[in-house]
């Protein structure tokens, strides 16, 4: 029995092989973003309510005209079959059975098809796109994410060019191991081949607006820090904004999400989802008192995933909330609604 996000981490650092655990738990240059995500949230001190009288608590939330049943969402990550050779398969069961939301990345090792499969009815999927330089490879992507089924289109924006991984550079981690592809990449080449994903140094908000006038779906921009971003993102039609530093994987001495997230929701009236060294329940508690109507969780489902498969992404999720309700208890919240911005101090260390 493991007790902690924390835990997790430890058993799949043992499990997986060297290059995996580094390409997971690494990021950009001095990694002082991936540090700081975590540290950031310690300085946030909690200053709880008591006597509330609330006996029960309720962490559902609504995303975009999604239920969840708790405000905590499965961030895309690439590569699952890193992880466990059922990938984003297993993923998809557990996030279906925990009922929240996976936002299945568009370098998965599953196609987008096979994991709405898996997930089956129960699950919302909703799909993260890199926008490619080709407009018409970029419209099949999503045509094939909404034949899938997917709910929202999470569109990442911090990626102009690829963050400098130096551990991966150690290890020579540059390809996937043979039998392992980006599925939704597939028929992409004149050959029908797995197309390369590229990252794009000259997207701007002209491409943003290609991409809203291409979908029905809600349209959510993830890699946001800057709130006159979010402004005008809103401006341009997105739904919803992620604020994100990709887990301190692009640029690094970036702020920490979290130190972000108050600024950006005060700037816009759409739904503000966080992630970004969310590991504990306190730290959900905190990021919906600064403003986000919930977190995204990435590194976590990895280490539940290299650990034990499906059932090691359920353990993570159970977790997160059990620690979640444990901390609205404790803070007098009976629901998401009553998490307010006075639960949270900052403090210097
Ligand atoms: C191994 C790994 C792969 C990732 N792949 C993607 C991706 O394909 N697309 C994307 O938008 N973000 C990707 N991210 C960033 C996550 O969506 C998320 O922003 C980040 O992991 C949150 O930080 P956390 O890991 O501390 O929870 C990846 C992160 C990790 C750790
Ligand atoms: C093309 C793969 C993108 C993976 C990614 O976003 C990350 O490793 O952070």
């Amino acid at each position: 029995m493991l007790f902690s996000v924390r835990e997790f981490e430890a058993l799949a650092r043992d499990r997986l092989p060297r290059y995996a655990y580094d390409f997971i738990a690494g990021g950009a240059d001095d990694e002082v973003t991936v540090r700081a995500n975590e540290r950031a949230f310690a300085r946030l001190r909690l200053l709880p309510r008591v006597l509330r009288g609330h006996a029960q608590r309720d962490l559902c939330t609504t995303l975009f005209g999604n239920e969840v049943t708790m405000p905590v969402v499965l961030s895309p990550t690439a590569f699952h079959r890193l992880a466990d050779p059922q990938g984003e398969q297993a993923t998809a069961r557990a996030a279906a059975k925990a009922g929240t939301v996976m936002i299945a990345s568009m370098a998965s090792t599953v196609s987008i098809g096979d994991i709405a499969k898996a997930g089956g009815a129960d699950l919302v999927l909703w799909f993260q796109a890199y926008i490619q330089s080709d407009i018409g490879i970029t419209r099949t992507l999503i045509r094939r994410a909404e034949d899938a089924g997917c709910r929202a289109l999470v569109v990442t924006v911090d990626s102009p060019v690829f963050g400098w991984r130096e551990r991966d550079n150690r290890n020579g981690f540059h390809d996937l191991p043979p039998g392992m592809h980006c599925e939704n990449m597939r028929d992409l080449t004149a050959d029908g081949g797995v197309r390369d994903i590229e990252m794009v140094p000259g997207l701007s908000w002209d491409h943003i607006d290609r991409v809203v006038a291409m979908t029905d779906l809600p349209i959510v921009l993830k890699g946001v820090l800057h709130p006159a971003d979010a402004l005008t993102a809103v401006e341009h039609g997105v739904s919803g904004l992620f604020v994100s530093n990709h887990g301190g994987r692009q640029l690094d001495t970036v702020v920490a999400a979290i130190d972000a997230v108050a600024d950006v929701a005060a700037a816009v009236d759409v739904p503000v989802l966080v992630d970004g060294g969310v590991r504990r329940g306190t730290d959900v508690v905190k990021a919906l008192a600064l403003g986000a109507r919930a977190v995204g969780i990435g590194r976590p489902v990895l280490w539940g995933l290299a650990a034990r498969g499906e059932e090691g992404v359920t353990e993570v999720l159970e977790l997160l909330r059990a620690e979640t309700d444990r901390a609205f208890a404790f803070c007098g919240c009976a629901s998401v609604d009553h998490v307010a911005r006075d639960l949270v101090r900052e403090v210097r260390c």
